[in-house]
């Protein structure tokens, strides 16, 4: 089965949300930044992404559609939120309508609407989107790297995925590191089951096909993991790779970008385990997943750890 048409969708939803999130982060405003019931930051930008990509999939595909996504309106409909709401909104609109992708006017409510078409609870049946409409909220405050993540299930397994990085070099972190100033950046990721995996430009020239590394030897390869070590543990992470015999520092960079890098051979190993307790979330992987795995890459990488 071929899922050409609804890669297309999620390569348009996906970098018009790119485009919402980069303006934000050039005037980032303190009201902006909320602070969600599980203490993790949420932005306009987190619930604008989800509200333009959920917008676009439906304009695209035109059909029913389930989305399973990380934020919903909650703590938008409380008293005192219009004022945001309102922000919310402005951005959509003008991300939609400023590159004349659509010609529309969404209301606060159509927007509230659009984020909570994300709570789709999913299943091993059917056709599901998987979306973190900004993975790496804290790379995002920070100015570092984040990711619009967007992936489709069918039957339970990632048949597509879409990553934009907004923040991340075009060339391979192995020349310039992340914060070169001469690195252009803006790369968008994407894979469907049995293609491959390509790159391209996030302002929409053409694409490459990307290969992970080909070290085999664990002393010459370099492992990515979370730059925040709330999220991983960055002392077994160290452990690991000394036991491995690897000699490069950990290359730590937020959100699935670390996917992105990973599946274009900046570094050959990804390292992430969270502490005890946490529960992973499908949105935090399912596009990575598949960027990574894009199948014909897929025996390489189970090649590379049958030697580790
Ligand atoms: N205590 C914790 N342990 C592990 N992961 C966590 C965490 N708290 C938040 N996260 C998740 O880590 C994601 C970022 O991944 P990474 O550590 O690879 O940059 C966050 O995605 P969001 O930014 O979308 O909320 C969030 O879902
Ligand atoms: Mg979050
Ligand atoms: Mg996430
Ligand atoms: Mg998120």
């Amino acid at each position: 089965m071929s899922y050409h048409k609804e890669l297309a969708a999620a390569k348009k939803a996906a970098s018009l949300a790119a485009r919402l999130c980069q303006n934000v982060q050039k005037a980032l405003l303190q009201s902006d930044v909320q602070s969600k019931t599980d203490k993790t930051p949420v932005t306009v930008a987190d619930y604008g992404s989800q509200a333009l990509v959920s917008f676009v999939l439906q304009q695209e595909l035109r059909a029913e559609f389930s989305l399973v996504a990380e934020e919903d309106s909650k703590d938008l409909r409380k008293d005192g939120a219009q004022e945001i709401v309102e922000r919310i909104t402005k951005l959509v609109n003008y991300s939609l309508t400023s590159d004349g992708s659509y010609n529309v006017t969404l209301s606060t409510e159509d927007v509230l609407k659009a984020i909570d078409s994300g709570r789709s609870e999913g299943g091993s049946q059917g056709q599901h989107w998987v979306l973190d409409p900004i993975d790496g909220t804290k790379g995002f405050l920070r100015g570092d790297q984040y990711a619009i993540a967007l992936a489709l299930l069918d039957g339970g397994k990632v048949v597509l995925g879409v990553l934009a990085c907004p923040n991340l070099p075009l060339t391979s972190l192995k020349d310039a590191g992340q914060h070169s100033p001469n690195n252009e950046v803006g790369c968008l990721f994407f894979a469907e089951v049995g293609g491959g995996t390509y790159m391209q430009p996030l302002d929409g020239s053409s694409a490459v096909k990307v290969q992970v590394s080909a070290v085999e030897n664990p002393e010459e390869a370099s492992f990515f993991e979370s730059y925040e070590a709330a999220h991983s543990m960055h002392d077994l992470t160290s452990l690991i790779a000394q036991k491995l015999g690897v000699k490069a520092p950990p290359v730590r960079i937020d959100s699935q970008a670390k996917y992105g890098a990973l599946s274009r051979g900046d570094g050959a190993i990804y390292l992430r385990f969270p502490h005890k307790g946490y529960r992973e979330k499908i949105w935090d992987h399912a596009a990575g997943c598949i960027v990574v795995t894009g199948m014909d890459q897929f025996h390489s990488i189970i090649g590379f750890l049958s030697k580790c």
